[in-house]
C-alpha cells in the first residue's frame, strides 16, 4: 500500500493532474464510463442492495451524471484565481486566491449508495486536480469489484487507484500519509479515521449519520406530508443517511399519520410488498438482526413482518414510542418509523436539542414562520422544509453534517473547495521602498501613526478623497526629498497636510 500511495504521489508531483484540460479529459472519461458501462453499474448496485435497475439509475447514476456535468460546465470558473480586497499598503499590488490541489487524497465510501458515495467525491477530487485512492465498502462487494475493474480502464492509472478490502486493508491504508481524507460511514469508525489522520495532520471530511427528526405540525397537509415521508423513509429500505429517522407530532395527529402512511405504502408498493420491484432488502444478516432487535417490545401500528432468508423487513410504523427505548437511541437505518408524541413545537425543539446534532432535519407545516423558527432554534447538517431527502439533490447546497453527524461538506462547488487549498497570493513589485520604510526598524511614534492610518482607517467617499490628497502629498514629499530641497520643511509640510486631511471637520 505504501508503494501504491508513493506511485500516486510521484504522478501528482509530475504536475500531470493540474492542467484544466487534463482534469476535463478525466471527467469526460468518467462520464463515458458511466454511459458505456451503465448496464454493469446498474447490475452491481442491484445485486448489492436488491434494487431494481430503474431505482439504481434514479438513486445513483443520475446524481453522478449531474455532478460530472456540473464540474465540466463550471471548472474554468472554479479553478480560476479570485481577486482579493486590498488595503492601503498593498493597493498597487496584486492580491488573489488561487485554488490549488491538495495532493493525494483518500475517499472511503459506505455501502448504502455504493456508487454515489465513491464517485461523487471522486469527481470533486479530480476536478480540483488531485490524485486519489478510493476505498469502496466491502459490504457492497459487487459495486466495489466493478469500480476496481472499470476505473483503471477509463482514468489515468498512476493518479487514480481503487483499493478494495475490509477493516484490515482500510487500517493499513489509513497508516499512509494523505493530503485529505473524505470518509463516509458510521460515527464510531469516523473517530478511528480522524485519529489515524491526526498522526499525519491530515484534514478530514467526515460524512457520518445520526437520527434525523421529522416534525409534523398540526397546521399541515397531512396527505402530502405523509406521502413524502413514506417515500424518503422506505426508499432503499430505510438505508439512507438522511432518511427521516423518526416523527415528532402532537398525539392527536398520530392516528391520521399512521393511516395515511399505511395507504401510501400500499399505493407505492402494492398489496404484496415483497413482490414490489421498488422495495429493497436489508444489506446483510447483521443489520437485519439489529433491526429485528429494535422492534422488540414496541407497539407496531402496521408492518413488522420480517423474513430472515431474504432479509426482508416490511415498511413499519411504531406508535407511542418511549424516547428512552432502544429504537430511539441509535440511528435506525432501516424501514422502521417511530412516532414520538410531543405537546407542541416548543417540546419538539427541546427534544431535538437534547440529542446529538442530526445529519438532516425535516419540518412539515403550512406555516413558514414555524418552519423558520425550528430552523433558527435547532442545528443539523441540512434541512428540508415540507419534504425529505431533497436538499441532497441540490448541488448548489453543501452536503454534510455538524457535530456528531460529521464535519466538512461536499457536492458541486463545495466538493471542489473541499479538495482544494485556497492559496492566498500577494504579488508586489520591487519599487516603493520609501513607503516600506514605515515598517522597517527603527520604529517610531510617527511610523506607528502612519501604520494605523494605512491599515486601520475605514474610508467613506470623503475619506477616499482625503486619501487621494494624502497620497499626492506623500508623492510630493518624496519628490521634493529626492531633489533634496528643504527636506525638513517638506516633511513638516507633508505631516501638516496629512494632519489637516485626517481631521477635516476640525480644521475646515
Ligand atoms: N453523511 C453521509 O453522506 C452518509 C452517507 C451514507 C451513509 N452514512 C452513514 O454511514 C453509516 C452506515 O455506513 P456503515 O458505517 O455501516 O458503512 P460501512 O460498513 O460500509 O463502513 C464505511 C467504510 O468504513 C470502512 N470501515 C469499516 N470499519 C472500519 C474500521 N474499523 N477502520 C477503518 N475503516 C473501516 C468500511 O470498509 C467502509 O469503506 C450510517 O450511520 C449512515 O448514516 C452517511
Ligand atoms: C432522487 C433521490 C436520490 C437520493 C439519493 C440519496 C443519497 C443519500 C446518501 C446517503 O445515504
Amino acid at each position: 500500500m505504501e508503494r501504491q500511495v508513493q506511485r500516486l504521489r510521484q504522478a501528482f508531483r509530475s504536475g500531470r493532474s493540474r492542467p484544466l484540460r487534463f482534469r476535463q479529459q478525466q471527467l469526460e472519461a468518467l462520464r463515458r464510463m458511466v454511459q458505456e458501462r451503465e448496464e454493469d453499474i446498474l447490475a452491481a448496485i442491484a445485486a448489492d442492495l436488491s434494487k431494481s435497475k430503474l431505482n439504481a439509475y434514479s438513486h445513483e447514476v443520475i446524481t453522478i451524471l449531474g455532478e460530472i456535468d456540473f464540474m465540466l460546465a463550471n471548472l474554468p470558473e472554479l479553478a480560476s484565481a479570485k481577486p482579493a480586497k486590498k488595503n492601503l499598503l498593498t493597493m498597487l499590488d496584486e492580491a488573489y486566491l488561487q485554488p490549488e490541489p491538495l495532493g493525494v487524497v483518500l475517499i472511503i465510501g459506505a455501502w448504502n449508495y455504493p456508487f454515489v458515495l465513491i464517485m461523487q467525491p471522486l469527481v470533486g477530487a479530480i476536478a480540483a486536480g488531485n490524485a486519489a485512492i478510493v476505498k469502496p465498502s466491502e459490504l457492497s462487494e459487487n459495486t466495489a469489484k466493478l469500480l476496481a475493474k472499470l476505473l483503471p480502464q477509463y482514468l489515468d492509472q498512476d493518479l487514480y487507484a481503487v483499493v478494495n478490502g475490509g477493516v484490515a486493508e482500510t487500517t493499513e491504508l489509513l497508516k499512509q500519509r494523505f493530503d485529505h481524507i473524505l470518509y463516509t460511514g458510521n460515527t464510531a469508525v469516523g473517530k478511528i479515521v480522524m485519529e489515524a489522520a491526526a498522526k499525519h495532520l491530515t484534514p478530514v471530511t467526515l460524512e457520518l449519520g445520526g437520527k434525523s427528526p421529522c416534525y409534523i405540525d398540526r397546521d399541515c397537509d397531512l396527505d402530502v406530508a405523509c406521502r413524502r415521508i413514506t417515500w424518503g423513509k422506505y426508499m432503499n429500505c430505510g438505508q439512507t443517511c438522511i432518511a427521516p429517522d423518526y416523527v415528532l407530532c402532537e398525539a392527536s395527529l398520530q392516528d391520521q399519520i399512521i393511516q395515511k402512511i399505511k395507504e401510501t405504502v400500499k399505493e407505492f408498493y402494492g398489496e404484496n410488498i415483497k413482490e414490489s420491484p421498488d422495495y429493497e432488502r436489508i444489506v446483510n444478516l447483521r443489520h437485519f438482526k439489529r433491526l429485528q432487535g429494535l422492534l422488540e417490545g414496541q407497539k407496531i401500528a402496521f408492518g413488522g413482518e420480517t423474513d430472515e432468508v431474504t432479509r426482508y423487513i416490511a415498511p413499519t410504523v411504531l406508535t407511542d414510542v418511549d424516547p428512552n427505548s432502544k429504537v430511539m437511541q441509535e440511528e435506525i437505518f432501516g424501514p422502521i418509523l417511530p412516532i414520538v408524541s410531543v405537546k407542541n413545537v416548543d417540546e419538539a425543539i427541546s427534544f431535538i436539542n437534547d440529542r446529538e446534532k442530526p445529519l438532516a432535519l425535516y419540518v412539515f407545516s403550512h406555516n413558514n414562520k414555524l418552519i423558520k423558527r425550528v430552523i433558527e432554534e435547532t442545528s443539523s447538517g441540512g434541512v428540508t422544509g415540507n419534504d425529505v431527502i431533497m436538499h441532497f439533490t441540490v448541488n448548489s447546497l453543501p452536503f454534510g453534517g455538524v457535530g456528531a453527524s460529521g464535519m466538512g461538506a461536499y457536492h458541486g462547488k463545495y466538493s471542489f473547495d473541499t479538495f482544494s487549498h485556497q492559496r492566498p497570493c500577494l504579488l508586489k513589485g520591487l519599487k516603493g521602498e520609501s513607503v516600506n520604510k514605515l515598517r522597517y526598524p527603527p520604529n517610531s511614534q510617527s511610523k506607528l501613526g502612519w501604520a494605523k492610518f494605512l491599515l486601520l482607517k475605514k474610508f467613506n467617499r470623503a475619506g477616499l478623497l482625503t486619501l487621494l490628497v494624502t497620497c499626492l502629498a506623500v508623492v510630493a514629499a518624496v519628490f521634493i526629498k529626492k531633489y533634496q530641497a528643504l527636506s525638513r520643511g517638506n516633511a513638516l509640510l507633508a505631516s501638516l497636510v496629512v494632519h489637516r486631511l485626517r481631521w477635516p471637520s476640525k480644521h475646515s
